[in-house]
């Protein structure tokens, strides 16, 4: 028996007596347990939710060893205790045939002998794999294992299940067993390429398949596992992906996990003063360049997660954090545990107070930690290519650009395709210029900023922020901004009628600027506005002038390509079209088509595809 390494040293070995008890409100399992000295107690397992619910490794008589167990107040009245785990790594299985270990732990009173064959063991390991009940196939590999320790098949068997588990890196250390035992070529061969493969590491399975294909070369399956690597390669190498593919898998059903390599361009960790780490460029790049892509660590859609009454308090904000972002950081959980071997990549994030330069004992999944990455990293993926966030709703884990900083005005952009992320250069970069984005909605208020930003612990000193926050006008402008809403409502009614108003009110936002012409990125909101009502009031000409206005307000460095830009310019081109001056819809339509291949590199193909009606107008 291995037992990854313990904190303080203390552990407690029991024997579930009970079947567990799977609570999804609390995403946990309960059970009660005795001790080898028939005392017994609650148990209560957090955060184990995913794997367990699959598997019947949890029924009664299952022996645990629990690392570092800690007593709980069940209820306010003090009256019940409970034993309760909170990383899914200080539980241990234990085998109740494995002498030794019990014996070692003076619970030989628990020990069974082994009354089976080898050859009953592998056959029960081989059923229960076809059933796809992983996790116990695996108890009785072990079994089989233990009785013949050289057995290959066995070695290869285990590999395989651990593939399926997509637990990569034990998987290939077991193909390696097999390697070692002479097991057959061909197969050991396919496993060693199939584990790589899962651990990412494409090099390693090109040439496990590579000479799989030397020695085996009609092998079909290894021959299209061979393509799939060198797309990978091709992807890792040169940043060429089939981004038609992707749109059109992602947004189908805006949900998508994808089998495509990670890019890592012109773009390196680095030191920044006063912010930790960041990301920086290492050359001189022009906009539009993609800067990288990355694949999620772990991607939770809303709709994918079947617990709809979890209680999802953060213990780092006191705060309750959405169900998607509380199930995001239980899945993080669960793929460490699968892969522990990818724990460094992770914990080296930023995690608040946590020293990110602290020893990691191998094997360890520390919740708490995880639960401080996911609430300083985490994104909630939209979709770029609409004027709206609506459609997504989702949290993930993306390792490298958790590396970018904030700014208001940023000059990167970043476009999801499923559990994939693109970033792109914005603006034109010089060699170490650091790559920033945006935290929180540029149309938002300062005020709203600072307090959006507090949860990240830090205020943001850019440009529009300085101006801002020193702005003599700022509660003016927005105790008129706060009118929106009204006025809203009665051009719903009359926009005939409320014309006047609206008309008064981009005055007197417009007032406020009048000593400040720079950023002026608040007056959107009613410059947006109007342009609205003159068109449903058919001054089309008129709606036209102020969107240039606003086109004009967008086109400073910083803000330029956020995203609302090519909209605009959108909507633009349908008004010259309906006005039938083609010229000007076709400029318009052109400039939208240049803003958005800037920020998500699509060619003008994929932007037709997109938006097809704007582009019947210059076709
Ligand atoms: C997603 S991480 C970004 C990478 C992080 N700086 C690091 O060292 O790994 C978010 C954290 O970075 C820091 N940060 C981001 N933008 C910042 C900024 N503009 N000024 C100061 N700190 C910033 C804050 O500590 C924030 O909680």
């Amino acid at each position: 028996m291995q037992i990854p390494m313990i904190h303080k040293g203390y552990y407690l070995l029991c024997r579930t007596i009970t079947d567990a008890y799977i609570s999804p409100k609390l995403m946990g399992i309960s059970t009660l347990i005795e001790d080898i000295n028939d005392e017994i107690e609650e148990l209560t397992l957090q955060n184990f939710h995913f794997d367990i619910n699959k598997t019947s490794i949890f029924k009664k008589g299952a022996l645990l060893i629990i690392k570092e167990p800690y007593l709980q107040y069940e209820s306010e009245d003090k009256k019940n205790v409970i034993i309760r785990v909170d990383s899914p790594s200080d539980v241990v299985f234990v085998d109740e045939t494995e002498h030794d270990s019990l014996r070692n732990a003076n619970a030989l009173c628990w020990y069974k002998k082994l009354s089976i064959s080898f050859e009953e063991a592998k056959n029960i390991a081989n059923d229960l794999f076809k059933k796809c009940d992983y996790e116990k196939a695996l108890i009785y590999y072990n079994r089989a294992l233990e009785l013949e320790p050289n057995s290959a098949v066995i070695y290869l068997n285990r590999a395989l299940v651990l593939i399926g588990l997509g637990r990569y890196y034990e998987a290939y250390e077991e193909a390696k067993k097999a390697e070692s035992n002479g097991g057959d070529e061909e197969k050991t061969l396919f496993r060693l390429g199939k584990a790589a493969y899962g651990m990412r590491n494409w090099k390693l399975s090109l040439e496990h398949f590579s000479k799989l294909l030397t020695f085996y070369p009609k092998n079909a399956a290894a021959i299209k596992e061979l393509d799939k690597i060198k797309t990978r390669l091709n992807e890792a190498q040169f940043g060429k992906y089939d981004l038609r593919k992707l749109y059109d898998e992602a947004y189908k059903n805006n949900i998508g996990y994808f089998d495509v390599a990670d890019y890592v361009g012109p773009v390196e960790v680095a030191d920044i003063p006063n912010k930790g780490k960041g990301l920086v460029v290492t050359r001189d790049v022009p906009r539009g360049t993609l800067l990288l892509v990355s694949k999620a660590f772990n991607l939770t859609y809303d709709q994918d997660r079947n617990n709809s009454h979890l209680i999802p308090y953060n213990m780092l904000t006191k705060e309750m954090d959405t169900g998607v972002e509380a199930v995001n950081i239980l899945e993080t959980v669960q793929a460490l545990k699968r892969n522990p071997q990818r724990t460094r990549e992770l914990y080296d994030l930023y995690a608040g107070d946590c020293n990110r330069d602290e020893e990691i004992p191998e094997g360890v999944v520390d919740v708490g930690r995880i639960e401080n990455i996911c609430t300083f990293n985490a994104f909630m993926p939209g979709n770029m290519f609409e004027n709206t966030s609506m459609g997504i709703f989702a949290a993930g884990l993306w390792v490298l650009p958790s590396y970018i900083n904030h700014s208001c005005l940023g000059n990167a952009s970043r476009v999801f395709y499923g559990d994939i992320m693109m970033v792109y250069a914005v603006n034109d970069l010089k060699t170490g210029d650091e790559i920033m984005w945006n935290y929180v909605d540029l149309n938002c208020p300062y005020k709203k900023r600072v307090e959006r930003l507090q949860r990240y612990r830090f205020t943001c000193n850019c440009q529009l922020c300085e101006l801002d926050r020193t702005d003599p006008h700022y509660e003016e402008r927005e105790e008129l901004l706060q009118k929106i809403p009204q006025l809203k409502t009665k051009i719903a009614e009359n926009p005939k009628k409320t014309l006047p108003n609206v008309i008064s009110l981009v005055n007197q936002v417009k007032q406020t600027f009048k000593h400040r012409n720079k950023l002026q990125v608040r007056l959107l909101q009613v410059t947006g506005l109007l342009a609205g009502v003159y068109q449903m009031t058919d001054h089309l000409e008129k709606s036209l002038q102020v969107q240039e206005e606003t086109l004009k307000i967008l086109d400073e460095d910083g803000i330029k390509y956020q995203y609302y830009s090519p909209f605009l310019l959108m909507q633009m081109g349908k008004c010259y079209e309906i006005m039938c001056n083609f010229d000007m819809a076709r400029i318009c339509v052109i400039n939208a088509f240049e803003r958005i291949k800037i920020r998500t590199g699509i060619d003008y193909d994929l932007f037709k595809r997109i938006y097809p009606d704007v582009c019947n107008i210059i076709d």
